[in-house]
């Protein structure tokens, strides 16, 4: 009898914090488009609208959101000093190739655990620019599934001559080493060639949500947030 009902509270215990455990699971949207769509304007803007206050600890929620692009991730891993992976990283981004997954993985897990780290209520991220390839969600899937819920995809759609005009512009003072016709040509046959599948992937389990992203900057932004309002 003793026995039956200390498994049976086990059991209950353990449902309960599995359940606390899955609550409490970091929640993720992937912000995926095409090379200078406006994933990380429209990140910031996210950020800056729904940013964790004052306010929203009195209504008890935790509507923040944490921005993670993993080509800002690679790029300072690319200038940390004494990175071993300084030298791949360079000329896979100047190539407009895509980094092996083990380098991006972790750089992701740690920013995450970091962020969650030094608040915890800070559970929320976007992760900009990933997975951009198979290896990608490869690499998501053994590192990251039972860590993290994927809640849906955000996809900034627009015209590859949009992507290009845009970089080219961005390229005049942004001091990045593929913002140029060259690295472009390339970055832009990746996206078609690699990211667009995942995407495609996403769409067929109904989890993706698609902008219009060749419009003005608030525009799109308006319809952003129409939809994170709308899936809380
Ligand atoms: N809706 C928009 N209309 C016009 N220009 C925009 C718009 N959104 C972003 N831009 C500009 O286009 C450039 C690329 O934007 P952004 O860096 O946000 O793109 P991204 O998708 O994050 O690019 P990447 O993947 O290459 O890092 C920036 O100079 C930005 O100011
Ligand atoms: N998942 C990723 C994201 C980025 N990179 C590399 C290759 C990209 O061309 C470059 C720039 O990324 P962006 O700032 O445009 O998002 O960084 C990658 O290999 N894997």
């Amino acid at each position: 009898m003793l026995v039956q009902l200390r498994g049976a509270l086990s059991r209950g215990v353990s449902s309960v914090v599995y359940r606390v455990a899955r609550a409490m699971k970091p929640q993720v949207i992937f912000v995926l488009g095409g090379p200078g769509a406006g994933k990380g304007t429209q990140c910031a803007k996210i950020v800056e609208t729904y940013g964790y206050t004052q306010l929203s600890v009195c209504l008890s929620q935790t509507y923040g959101y944490t921005h993670l692009s993993a080509g800002d991730l690679l790029r300072g891993e690319r200038s940390r000093e004494g990175s071993e992976f300084g030298q791949l990283i360079d000329s896979y981004i100047k190539d407009g190739k895509i980094v092996p997954v083990e380098i991006t993985i972790n750089l992701l897990r740690k920013a995450m655990e970091e962020t969650m780290q030094l608040d915890q209520k800070k559970s929320r991220f976007l992760i900009d620019g990933f997975p951009r390839n198979h290896d990608n969600l490869r690499g998501w899937t053994s590192v990251m599934e039972d860590k993290a819920d994927v809640k849906f995809v955000l996809f900034f759609d627009c015209s590859d001559q949009v992507c290009i005009n845009r970089c080219l512009e961005r390229g005049k003072s942004s001091g990045r080493t593929d913002d140029n016709r060259e690295s472009l040509e390339k970055r832009i046959q990746t996206y078609l060639q690699s990211t667009r599948p995942i995407i495609g992937q996403y769409e067929r389990q109904g989890k993706v949500h698609t902008v219009d992203a060749s419009r003005s900057v608030d525009e799109v932004f308006a319809d952003v947030k129409t939809l994170l309002d709308r899936e809380g």
